[in-house]
């Protein structure tokens, strides 16, 4: 379960992000969406303990993310590709990550395996330094590591953008059957419509830093969400 209350970030006297109360379920598949500058990733970079809220808490299984560590051993997160390590190739660093993590070569074969239709065949086994990488296969090579060493709650920061159709079908059929195997919980920004009300469970629309929708009913959350953005 996670748990945020009174959240507010505000810069000078903007305030860019004022969320009363959310509550995420375990094994929840949360969708967050909202037009640029809405507050996304704002939010995921506070909850991530990675800017420094104004006012207000995040608490993640029990966990107070600014207060202790805990959090961390069952979080896993791809924000951005500042959350990568430039200066190595993808196994180079999918090694150093499963030594992190303490896996064995044998795990971090299984887990890459789920992987190899998606990295088509780009991803492993080349020469190329992530510094080097199409912002696609970076994004590919983030959500990997997010995954790694079966995390109870995963944060995507639009982990769509920059994948060629093909990929972004593969990468909606991992997240699905990686919730059904392991009952991840997902939290997923995106400006895709239609791939985040076909994985979540749940939708919240954010305009200027405050939830102004909170949509749970499958069937509704597409017109809700066109209504929304056609304006
Ligand atoms: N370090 C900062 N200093 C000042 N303003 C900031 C800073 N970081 C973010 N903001 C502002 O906070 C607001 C929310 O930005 P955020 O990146 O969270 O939005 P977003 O919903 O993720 O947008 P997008 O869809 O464009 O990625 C924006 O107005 C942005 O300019």
């Amino acid at each position: 379960m996670i748990s945020v209350k009174n959240l507010k970030k505000q810069y000078k006297e903007a305030v860019v992000l004022d969320v009363e109360t959310l509550d995420i379920s375990t094994s929840e598949c949360f969708g967050l969406v909202g037009n640029n500058g809405a507050g996304k990733t704002t939010l995921f970079r506070i909850m991530l303990d990675l800017v420094r809220p104004t006012d207000g808490t995040v608490i993640i299984n029990g966990h107070q993310v600014n207060q202790d560590e805990e959090w961390k051993k069952f979080t896993g997160a791809y924000l951005d590709e500042h959350m990568l390590l430039a200066y190595l190739t993808p196994d180079e660093y999918f090694q150093t990550l499963r030594k992190i993590y303490g896996m064995s070569e044998a795990d971090l074969e299984v887990h890459l395996g789920k992987f190899s239709e998606l990295f088509n065949d780009e991803i492993r086994g080349k020469k190329k330094y992530i510094r080097d990488l199409s912002k696609g296969n970076l994004k590919k090579v983030g959500i990997a590591a997010a995954l790694m060493g079966n995390p109870e709650v995963v944060f995507l920061d639009e982990p769509f953008e920059n994948l060629d159709p093909s990929s972004q079908i593969r990468l909606k059929k991992l997240i699905l059957k990686e919730k059904e195997d392991s009952r991840t919980t997902f939290l997923i920004s995106s400006h895709d419509l239609n791939h985040v009300t076909e994985i979540c469970d749940r939708i919240v629309l954010l305009e200027k830093g405050k939830i102004i929708r909170d949509l749970q009913e499958k069937e509704a959350m597409m017109s809700e969400l066109e209504a929304y953005f056609t304006g």
